[in-house]
């Protein structure tokens, strides 16, 4: 099967330091797909290689056979959103940040927003629960309200690719689980591509279709969650000794971390 995202021996990086070497992926056309791996791995570079933020040193994204780094910016923003995990949208309200969405709709002399780019913003306001904070500053908004206003913002430029990095950091359970739900919906109801940017490796198998991870600037593994999380592959990626099992209700996998007194008197190590 064709993928809908290609990422083809993709190299980039930053003056005078080469992060991301040849990386090759696909991704199906409505498929969750979380990216893990630790720490300065290359998630956050592999975002600005795709977004066409950073350019390509070697190789090709394409977006249904199309690649994204040849769009003009328009073109791009209507085939690709982006929500970061920091939201510097100030003394803007609710409703008229999730209207920047449109912004990549207007027309030339179109200096505002018609009907139904209100019609569009209100859709995904609704959607995301965001509806009733419309007429709230932005920077009065909790993180996870924050969040649901930057994917109500990226749903309105109506993209086929959306990219979230760490949607869920800084949030208890109960807002990482509603946002999660709501991705995930996203996703399968809406036949929206997603790839987000997650260190929880429990959510990460709970939640996603498919999982890739990143060690290096490369990728080490692709595949569903269960393939991907084993103990053999995260010791090596992360250095640290994990066990894993398999959710009972799920059936998905889950990962423990093991602290370094237990693991002296299991005689673990
Ligand atoms: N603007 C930049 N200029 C130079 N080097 C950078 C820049 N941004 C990131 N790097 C380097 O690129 C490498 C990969 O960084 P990147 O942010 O992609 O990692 P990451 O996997 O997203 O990490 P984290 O999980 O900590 O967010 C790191 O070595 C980092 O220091």
């Amino acid at each position: 099967m064709q993928s809908f995202v290609k990422i083809e021996h993709f190299s980039c990086g930053y003056p005078g330091h080469f992060v991301l070497d040849d990386v090759s992926f696909g991704i199906q056309k409505g498929d969750f797909v979380g990216i893990i791996g630790p720490n300065g791995s290359g998630k956050t570079t592999l975002f600005k290689g795709i977004s066409a933020e950073l350019s390509a040193l070697t190789g090709v994204v394409t977006l249904e056979g199309k690649n994204i780094h040849k769009m003009s910016l328009r073109q791009r923003a209507q085939n690709l959103a982006i929500v970061t995990q920091t939201i510097e949208a100030g003394a803007m309200t609710v409703e008229e940040y999730v209207l920047m969405g449109r912004m990549p709709y207007r027309k030339q002399f179109q200096f505002f927003e018609n009907e139904n780019d209100f019609a569009i913003a209100e859709k995904y306001m609704k959607l995301t629960g965001v509806d009733r904070l419309r007429n709230k500053y932005m920077n009065a908004l909790s993180g996870g309200e924050q969040q649901l206003a930057g994917i109500a913002r990226a749903l309105a430029q109506e993209p086929q690719l959306l990219l979230l990095d760490e949607p869920t950091s800084h949030l208890d359970i109960t807002h990482q689980v509603q946002i999660l739900n709501l991705i995930r919906r996203l996703s399968h109801d809406l036949k929206l591509t997603i790839l987000m940017i997650i260190h929880d490796l429990n959510l990460a198998g709970e939640y996603c279709d498919q999982l890739i991870m990143m060690q290096k600037g490369g990728v080490r593994k692709t595949g569903v969650p269960m393939d991907v999380l084993n103990y053999q592959d995260i010791e090596a990626v992360y250095d640290t000794v994990v066990i894993t099992r398999t959710n009972p209700v799920s059936g998905k996998p889950v990962v423990f971390l093991i602290s370094e007194d237990v693991m002296s008197t299991k005689k673990l190590s």
